[in-house]
């Protein structure tokens, strides 16, 4: 669906290019994306594969067709949602997704059905300029999905939102993957990358550094290990055993049978262990 190929790009007058030899494919209904700290090349990524940015090395293509010859009805078919909201202030929320629903050719999705997937309904006649941050970005999002596109592109999508609507979010973009949608997330939220991407690319300073699933970065570069919580004599204690080995471990056999134990918890890595472990930074 998407391929790119030894992509590199070089701002007019930089010194050195913002991204470098990049190489990764997307398949169809795949939810891929790019988690990295601010300055790692994600946006301008983003901006190369959506057709904003031109003038880049390498190959882009998108259903097999190179996207320096794009056309216009290129257009139609992808949804973009920018991390800075781009809306009409002195419009209503219905009055921007009608206007962004007039620049398609094909027919797009009722502005006040979208409204209300992210909970904008009751303020769709309201002016955008009275909006907080978190409103605009769903508004925002709510563009993306005007258009009923093939694939959507987000950038930071949960980014200024409060957690209940961080969640439904989540929950919106995995309900276009189960439609069929391919989406490109780039994010530095971690539970948004882990949740709902089939797999990640780590990106540092315009490179990446790994692809694979979230289950596998975790899996691979974590402790195999379990850490229990157990009373003795009415103190709490916290011990870790190796996963390898556990069947045949006294120790643990012991506390088993005395039903001593409280909690148990699987103690492999998160998102943000594995980037540092693998990247040597953070992720902020
Ligand atoms: N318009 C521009 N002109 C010149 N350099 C730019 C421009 N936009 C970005 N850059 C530089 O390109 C590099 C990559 O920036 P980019 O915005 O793609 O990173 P990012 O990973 O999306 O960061 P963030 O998470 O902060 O959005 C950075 O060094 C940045 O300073």
């Amino acid at each position: 669906m998407i391929e790119v190929k030894d992509l590199t790009y070089s701002y007019p007058g930089a010194d050195r290019p913002a991204i470098k030899d990049l190489n990764f494919r997307i398949d169809r209904s795949e939810i891929f994306g790019f988690l990295g700290p601010s300055g790692a090349g994600k946006s301008t990524t983003q901006k190369i594969i959506t057709g904003i940015l031109k003038d880049y090395q390498g190959s882009v293509q998108v259903n097999g067709q190179e996207i320096a010859g794009i056309k216009n009805d290129f257009f139609e078919n992808i949804g973009v949602s920018f991390e800075l909201p781009n809306l009409y202030n002195r419009f209503t929320a219905r009055e921007n997704l009608e206007f962004f629903a007039g620049l398609f050719a094909k027919e797009c999705e009722p502005a006040l059905e979208l409204l209300e997937l992210v909970g904008l309904a009751e303020v769709a006649d309201e002016p955008v300029k009275n909006f907080s941050k978190g409103m605009k970005m769903r508004l925002n999002l709510c563009r993306a999905f005007l258009n009923k596109p093939a694939i959507l592109f987000l950038d930071e999508p949960t980014s200024g939102l409060d957690p209940m609507n961080r969640k439904n979010v989540r929950k919106l973009i995995q309900e276009k993957k189960d439609q069929g949608q391919t989406v490109f997330i780039t994010t530095h939220d971690m539970l948004a990358a882990d949740e709902l991407c089939d797999r990640i690319a780590f990106i540092v300073d315009g490179k990446i550094a790994i692809i694979d699933s979230p289950r596998e970065l975790k899996l691979h570069h974590g402790r195999k290990q379990i850490e229990i919580g157990y009373k003795n004599n009415g103190n709490l204690i916290e011990s870790q055993f190796d996963l390898k080995g556990l069947w045949s471990n006294q120790e643990f056999i012991e506390l088993l049978k005395e039903d001593r134990i409280e909690t148990i918890h699987s103690q492999e890595a998160s998102l943000e262990d594995v980037f540092i472990r693998i990247t040597g930074r953070e992720l902020r």
